[in-house]
């Protein structure tokens, strides 16, 4: 099912914290909602869930209009990242619970069946009987999410579910996560800061700032083509030079760049530590003193000086044999400007 907001507000007393959003969510997609704390990610979910309410603009779920249905009534799926399992029943009990207070009768028989069924889909089969304290985080959510499944959601909302877990169980949920919607295609809203995990995930990324949304696309608009400096710099490392505009040229340092359609005066210059070539090639790079060279499993990461005293830092190759005190160019592949 498609859900749309349309110029959605919510202020809570005298703060706003979301500035009249709109958001199209087609059905089946997986849309990460991805900001700094406190940009009004959770605050979208909740309208979105019918667990707040929006004071402007309106929710539609599929033709209706949803912006009054109560919670209990608008067919969404939750995972929390604190939203706790119950302690004192097991995990088959817990997948089972919102059957059996569902308004939807099934037969004892129907839900042991689905119970299996979701244990096996969310791998955990032959681990019914444990309670949740004898099953480790990453599980937990695991059954957090069977649970959720459970009443055939027709929206699924995920809030930071693996916030609480460690890198590398994170980044294996994710993964997991993906291949469980390509396999259900339940229209999934999911809210996290954490840029690597939308990028991986979703198939758009709607950033948001402040309670507005500063740009959406696929992860591969976003990464390439950043709308502004904050887009650039929330997705990743970036360096950034000051850079002066006159007549469509930018100056900085010794270098020129084309500044096609920005307006003389001052702006920046961003790039990734990814994107620069270390240049004896005056002509090629910004001047540049280099300060520490760090080593990393798979290359060095390299800090300099450059057009005067901003440090800079960029990835060199492993075989970078240069050291503090040596002098080039920095040659910057994807150099992206931007102005207030
Ligand atoms: N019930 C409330 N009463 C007052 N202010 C609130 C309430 N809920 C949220 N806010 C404020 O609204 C803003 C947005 O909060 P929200 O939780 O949506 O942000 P978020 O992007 O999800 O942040 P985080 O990543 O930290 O969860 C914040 O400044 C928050 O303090």
């Amino acid at each position: 099912m498609n859900i749309r907001l349309d110029t959605v507000v919510k202020t809570f007393e005298t703060f706003r914290a979301v500035h009249g959003v709109s958001l199209d969510i087609k059905s089946g997609e997986l849309v990460a909602l991805l900001g700094p704390s406190g940009s009004g990610k959770t605050t979208i979910l909740r309208m979105v869930a019918g667990l707040e309410f929006a004071d402007g603009g309106q929710i539609h779920f599929g033709e209706e209009d949803a912006t009054n249905i109560p919670v209990r009534d608008r067919g969404v799926g939750f995972v929390f990242q604190h939203y706790a399992l119950f302690p004192h029943m097991t995990v088959a009990e817990n997948i089972a619970f919102g059957m059996k207070v569902s308004k939807v009768k099934r037969s004892t028989a129907d839900i042991d069946r689905r119970v299996e069924d979701l244990l096996s889909l969310v791998q955990l089969a032959g681990l019914g009987e444990r309670f949740p304290g004898q099953i480790s985080g990453g599980q937990r959510q695991r059954v957090a999410l069977a649970r959720a499944l459970a009443v055939d959601p027709r929206v699924l909302l995920l809030d930071e579910p693996f916030g609480a877990l460690d890198a590398n169980v994170r980044r294996d949920l994710r993964r997991w996560l993906r291949s469980i919607h390509d396999e259900l295609g339940i229209t999934t809203l999911f809210v996290t800061h954490d840029q690597e995990e939308a990028l991986d995930l979703a198939d758009r990324v709607v950033i948001l700032d402040k309670g507005k949304i500063v740009q959406q696309g696929t992860p591969e608009e976003v990464c390439r083509h950043p709308a502004n400096a904050f887009v650039m710099r929330f997705l990743g490392d970036t360096n950034a030079l000051q850079a002066s505009i006159l007549g469509g040229k930018a100056a900085v340092g010794n270098m020129t760049y084309a500044a096609d359609g920005l307006k003389d005066g001052p702006a920046e210059l961003l790039f990734r530590p990814t994107d620069v070539v270390w240049s004896d090639d005056a002509s090629k790079g910004v001047a540049a003193t280099i300060q520490r060279v760090l080593d990393r499993p798979g290359s060095r990461r390299v800090l300099a000086k450059a057009a005067g005293d901003t440090i800079v830092e960029f990835d060199a190759s492993p075989d970078f044999a240069k050291s503090k005190g040596d002098q080039g160019f920095i040659e910057i592949l994807r150099p992206r400007l931007f102005q207030d």
